[in-house]
């Protein structure tokens, strides 16, 4: 992992319709007296216009599309996806998936952003919430396991890069003993390590996707992730 420090601040956007968002402000908050970065809350096109980098918190994906029409963002929000480093944990990942399965035509609303397919509550729903011990590639001190906060969370069912887009690296897998029985078996063996189901964190250029909640731990080291290895590069190569 890369050792950054910035000569100029960075500002965050958190994205603040509904959901989790003060939970980010206070992660980011923990992390930024070292890596100098400022947060603003984002509910209006001209917060986004002040952004190096936006974070979709967890919420209810339908909502936070909704609001996000209502105060006409939707289409700046999509603009910035193409320009800077966006993270989308559980519902947010939702909103920057390309698609996804069994999506009412005129229903959910995607900005898209990340070449994947996931389903909503693809784990099942409330009462099917877990919590695991994850192994996360390229997190500070990556040998202590993340503890990820699955809530009606989504479940990736296919990645589709095309020959133009960022490649993707997957950055961590649940262990496929830990899938729920409403996930279905993986294959013969219900052993397969490389199904898509599988896959919980993952990046796609400057983009990051959670299908849990690091802003619910106590731990900020997703948080510092994003910062040190999404945004700061980004903004230093402009
Ligand atoms: N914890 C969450 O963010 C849940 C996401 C929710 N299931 C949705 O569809 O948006």
């Amino acid at each position: 992992m890369q050792e950054s420090s910035p000569r100029q601040d960075v500002t965050i956007g958190i994205l603040a319709l509904q959901g989790a968002f003060a939970e980010h402000q206070v992660m980011f908050q923990k992390v930024s007296s070292k890596k100098k970065a400022v947060i603003v809350l984002v509910r209006t096109e001209e917060d986004l216009g002040k952004c190096d980098a936006l974070v979709i918190p967890g919420g209810e994906s339908t909502t936070i599309a909704l609001l996000a029409r209502l105060a006409g963002l939707l289409g700046p929000l999509r603009d910035f996806l193409k320009k800077k480093p966006v993270w989308g944990t559980c519902a947010g990942a939702i909103l920057l998936s390309q698609a996804i399965e069994g999506a009412k035509k005129g229903g959910q609303e995607l900005l898209g952003g990340i070449s994947v397919t996931t389903a909503r509550n693809g784990w099942g729903s409330q009462v099917e919430s877990f919590e695991a011990s994850l192994e996360v590639e390229g997190l500070r001190e990556a040998n202590r396991p993340f503890h990820g906060i699955f809530i009606r969370a989504p479940v990736v069912l296919q990645l589709h890069p095309s020959a133009t887009d960022p490649p993707i690296e997957v950055i961590s897998r649940i262990s496929s003993s830990l899938l729920p029985a409403s996930v279905g078996p993986l294959d013969e063996d219900d052993t397969d390590p490389r199904d898509p189901r599988t896959i919980v964190a993952l990046r796609q250029g400057s983009h990051l996707l959670t299908t849990f909640h690091p802003e619910l731990t106590k731990d900020n080291r997703f948080h510092e992730y994003f910062i040190t290895e999404c945004v700061l590069p980004s903004v230093c190569n402009k």
